[in-house]
C-alpha cells in the first residue's frame, strides 16, 4: 500500500485524509479515490531532480493513465503539461485548460481528423511516428498554410523488461522510427527538407511498469549517440530530448521500485556523461511519466456480496466492481493488494481470490491473498488502481462505470459521477 495515497496509521483506511468508509457511503461502491496530495507530492519530486541536476526539462503527463477535466486542471495549475493519443484526450486536455502549446500528440495511426484538429488549435508538438503520418502532416499544414513543432518518435531497439503487451522500445514494435534499420535517420533527412515541419527533437518511449533502470539508461545512451551522430552528419541540433515514461510503481508488498526522482537522476547523469563524452550541447529534456504521477494515489473501494467456498479447494470474495473498472488482472495478469477498510489492522484468517461480478471466469481482481474474515456489506479497497483503470474502464455487462472522487486534506470532491443506466443507452437509436 502507498503510504502518500493511504493511510495507515489510522485503523481504518484513508485517501487524502478521508475515511474510506465515508467515502464508500456517501457515493456508493464501486468508487476510485485520489489522493490529490500524493499526485502533487510525485509531481514535486520529478521536478526536483530536474533541479537539482540544473538541466532544461519538462514533465509531459502521459494523458491515458487517467484523464478527466478535474486532472487536466490539476496539472495546468502545476504547469505540467500533457501528451495526448487521440482526437477526444485533445479535446478533454484542452476543455481542461491545458494551453495548447503544452500538449504533445502520440499515436501510430493518427487520423486526418485528428492532425488537422490538433493543427489548427496551435499544438505544442507532434510526435511523428510513421512515414505516412509525414505525408498527411505535410498536405495539412499546407491546406491549412501553418507550420508544427514535429518531434521524431524512435524505437532504439531495447527490450524493456515489462510485459510484451507494453514493452514499445523493441525494433519489432509498431510505434516509431526503427533506429538500427536507418529508417529514423531516413526520416529525419525528409523532416529536414520539409518546408511545413519543423522538427524539434527526438523522442523514445522503451515501455511501462519497468523496474529496472538499465533499460531507460541504455535508450537514453543510444538516444544522445544518435544524437551526435545527425548534428556532425546534418547539423541538426535538437531542442528536445523526450526520454518518455515507464518508471514502475508499487502494487504489491514484492514491488520495489526506486521513487521517481531516483529514476530521474540516474537518466539524467547518463544523459550528462554521454553528452559530455560526445562533445554534445545538452538539449531540453522531456519526460512523459503516466502511471507514476497517478497510479499508487488511486484505490478502488468496493462493496464484499456474495462468497463461496469450495473445501479444500478455495475461497472466493465477490464484490460489486470487477474487469469493467479494472482490466488490468484480466490483461496483463497484474497483481493487486486488497485491504479491509473498516479494519486495517484485523488479522488474516483466510487467503481469498477476489472476483468481480462480470460474466467471465477471468474476472478475478486479486489471486490468492490472505485476508481478514469479510461479510457481506463490508468495504473491500484495492490500491494503487490510480493508473488505466478508469481510463481502459468499460460497461460491459451493462455495469456502469464508477465515479471517482479527489480527495485532499481531508475534503472530497466528486470529479466524475457515477455512469447511469440512461446514460447507457444515451446513444441508442430508438
Ligand atoms: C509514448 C508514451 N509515453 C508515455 C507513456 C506513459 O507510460 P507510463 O504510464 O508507464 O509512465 C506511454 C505508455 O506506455 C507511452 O506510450
Ligand atoms: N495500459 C497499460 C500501460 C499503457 C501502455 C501505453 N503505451 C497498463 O495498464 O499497464
Amino acid at each position: 500500500m502507498s503510504k502518500e495515497s493511504t493511510s495507515k496509521t489510522e485503523e481504518q483506511l484513508q485517501v487524502g485524509g478521508v475515511n474510506a468508509l465515508k467515502l464508500a457511503a456517501n457515493y456508493g461502491t464501486p468508487l476510485i479515490a485520489y489522493d490529490v496530495g500524493a499526485i502533487k507530492q510525485q509531481i514535486q519530486s520529478f521536478r526536483e531532480a530536474f533541479i537539482r541536476a540544473g538541466i532544461k526539462y519538462r514533465i509531459v503527463y502521459a494523458s491515458k493513465a487517467f484523464s478527466s477535466l478535474a486532472m487536466y486542471r490539476l496539472l495546468a495549475n502545476e504547469g505540467v503539461g500533457c501528451d495526448v493519443v487521440s482526437g477526444g484526450e485533445l479535446y478533454a486536455a484542452l476543455r481542461g485548460g491545458i494551453s495548447p502549446a503544452m500538449i504533445e500528440f502520440h499515436g501510430n495511426n493518427k487520423t486526418p481528423a485528428e492532425l488537422a484538429e490538433a493543427i489548427s488549435q496551435g499544438i505544442g508538438c507532434i510526435v511523428v511516428d510513421n512515414f505516412y503520418e509525414i505525408e498527411l502532416l505535410e498536405k495539412i499544414c499546407e491546406a491549412q498554410q501553418r507550420t508544427v513543432k514535429v518531434s521524431l518518435r524512435v524505437a532504439p531497439g531495447i527490450e524493456a523488461e515489462t510485459h510484451q503487451y507494453i514493452a514499445t522500445g523493441q525494433s519489432n514494435s509498431k510505434f516509431g522510427f526503427d533506429l538500427d534499420s536507418g529508417q529514423a535517420e531516413q526520416a529525419l533527412k525528409q523532416l529536414l527538407h520539409s518546408k511545413y515541419l519543423q522538427v524539434i527533437g527526438v523522442h523514445c518511449h522503451i515501455g511501462s511498469q519497468i523496474f529496472a533502470i538499465a533499460g531507460f539508461q541504455m535508450a537514453a545512451a543510444k538516444m544522445i549517440d544518435v544524437l551526435q551522430r545527425w548534428q556532425e552528419k546534418y547539423a541538426f541540433e535538437a531542442q528536445i530530448l523526450n526520454l518518455g515514461g515507464g518508471f514502475g510503481i508499487k502494487y504489491i508488498t514484492a514491488d520495489q521500485p526506486l521513487k521517481p526522482a531516483e529514476f530521474v537522476s540516474a537518466i539524467i547523469t547518463t544523459v550528462q556523461q554521454e553528452a559530455q563524452k560526445k562533445h554534445l550541447q545538452l538539449p531540453e529534456i522531456w519526460i512523459e511519466p503516466g502511471r507514476s504521477l497517478v497510479g499508487e494515489a488511486g484505490t478502488t473501494l468496493y462493496t464484499v456480496g456474495s462468497t463461496k467456498t469450495v473445501p479444500g479447494i478455495c475461497n472466493f470474495v465477490a464484490v460489486d466492481g470487477g474487469m469493467g473498472d479494472n482490466i488490468r488482472p484480466a490483461l496483463y495478469g497484474a497483481q493487486y493488494s486488497a485491504y479491509l477498510a473498516k479494519n486495517l489492522q484485523e488479522k488474516a484468517t483466510q487467503v481469498a481470490t477476489i472476483v468481480g461480478k462480470y460474466c467471465e471466469s477471468g474476472d478475478v481482481l486479486v489471486k490468492q491473498q490472505k485476508l481478514p474474515a469479510v461479510q457481506a456489506g463490508d468495504v473491500l479497497a484495492i490500491t494503487s488502481t490510480g493508473a488505466y483503470g478508469y481510463s481502459m474502464a468499460s460497461n460491459y455487462n451493462r455495469n456502469g462505470r464508477p465515479p471517482v472522487v479527489f480527495c485532499e486534506s481531508g475534503h472530497d470532491k466528486l470529479v466524475l459521477k457515477r455512469e447511469t443506466y440512461a446514460d447507457m443507452l444515451s446513444l441508442e437509436v430508438d
